[in-house]
Formats: structure tokens, sequence, C-alpha cells
């Protein structure tokens, strides 16, 4: 009820804003796709929030991308943990949620927040990159969404990795060209398990790396430890 209000809170706000000199109309932080990728790679430290459901997320989002659900539940503790003085880029399907979200976003604190003129339509539009893999950054992936992120008609392989982990940090390329070279049968999920000690601690991944396939969401295979790519591949291919 306390979110909506700030919601709404929020909201008037925007639209006043929009009436008057709001940050988004004046081209400085309602940004083009191009322009938009262009200040991602400029800001080594931006954060990068898609605020579309965990379900469309799964189906394709920007590199590094966190996901934040703007109508989820708990978007007002997610977003408010995040570091307020980092620039943050927010988008989502055509722009309307990412509208909202920014203004909730600025009216909490936030000092820098960039949103995608038009949603990730603009962007696939403008043929920018963008992955299924999630690489979760600082921010614990429920339960709940991890198992959306396994709804889908194609193999799911998931790469639970640290960054100080060597054997990880070998087999990240060829996950990669996988991730590009069989997307027809496999969508391929990184899991930092750094980031998501709960998660990990849940589903028992007490060794990494780990790779896990599901198919229509029953787990198929586990490896344990370095595998190289004819591994991995005979695994999708079985
Ligand atoms: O809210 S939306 O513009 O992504 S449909």
């Amino acid at each position: 009820m306390k979110k909506y209000i700030v919601i709404g809170l929020a909201t008037v706000t925007f639209l006043l804003n929009s009436c008057t000199n709001g940050q988004s109309q004046n081209g400085q932080t309602n940004l083009a796709a191009n322009e938009f990728s262009a200040k991602i790679k400029a800001n080594a430290n931006s954060v990068i929030v898609d605020v579309r459901t965990p379900d469309e997320f799964s189906k394709g989002h920007l590199q590094n991308a966190q996901n934040i659900d703007w109508r989820g539940n708990d978007f007002d503790k997610q977003i408010n943990s995040l570091d307020k003085s980092k620039p943050v880029f927010v988008y989502c399907l055509s722009g309307g949620r990412s509208s909202s979200a920014a203004s909730f976003m600025r009216s909490n604190g936030f000092k820098e927040v960039y949103e995608l003129d038009g949603g990730i339509m603009k962007w696939r539009g403008a043929n920018l990159p963008e992955t299924t893999a999630t690489t979760s950054r600082n921010l614990e992936m429920t339960k709940q969404q991890f198992e959306v992120l396994l709804n889908s008609d194609k193999l799911v392989l998931i790469d639970f990795y640290a960054d100080w982990c060597a054997p990880c940090q070998k087999m990240k390329p060829y996950l990669d060209e996988i991730t590009q070279e069989m997307s027809n049968k496999v969508t391929v999920v990184r899991v930092n398990a750094d980031d998501n000690q709960a998660l990990c601690k849940e589903l028992k991944i007490d060794a990494l790396p780990v790779l896990q396939m599901y198919k229509n969401k029953t787990l198929t295979w586990t490896n344990v430890g370095y595998i190289d790519k004819v591994g991995v591949v005979a695994a999708i291919n079985q």
C-alpha cells in the first residue's frame, strides 16, 4: 500500500516535471538507443536495470542488466538497495514502465538516471546486441526468479560461476560461443555464486564451476568442475 502511495506521488511528480522542464524531456536523460549504448560504454560504473517482468527478461535483455520488475512486490526495496551515486540506465519494453521507474528513482535520491527512449524495441530496431545469458551482479536472484528462467521450450544451461574461479573464467569464452551458435537449442544462464549465496545453498551448489542442464524445468545433467566445450556440446546434443 505504502509502495503504491509512493509510486502515485512519483508518477504525479513525473507528470508535473514532464509538463515543465522534466529531465526526460530535455534530451539529456531520455536517450535514443545508440546514445544509450554509447553512454553505457563510456561509464565503467554503470548499473543497467531492466524493469520488465522476469519472463520478458529471460527472453532477451541488455548485457549485464539486472532485472528489477517495476510491477514486482519488492521493486522499491530492490531498487533502493542499489548504489544511488552511480549512473543508472533503465529500460523496459517501449518506455512506459521505465519512465515511471526512473521518476521513482529520481525522487528516491538517485543522482543520474538515464532512460532508453522507446525501450528495448527501439534497441532491437537499431540492431544493438542483447543476450539471454543472465549475469546477476550485486542482486540476489530468488528461487522464483530462477524458476522463471527455466520456463523455456529450449534446454536451459545454468553456469554457476564466480569471478575468482579460474576454471569458470576458462569456460566463459566457449559458453559465450555456445550461447550464439546453439541459440536455437539452448539458453545459457550465468549465475554468479557470490551474488546468489542463498539460491546456491537452496540448490545445493557447494563447488564451482557447476553446469546444470534443465529440460522442461527438470534437471537432466550436471557437471561439477572444469569441462571442455566438446563435453558441453555433447551434453546439449544427447
Ligand atoms: O511499459 S512498456 O512501455 O514497457 S509496455
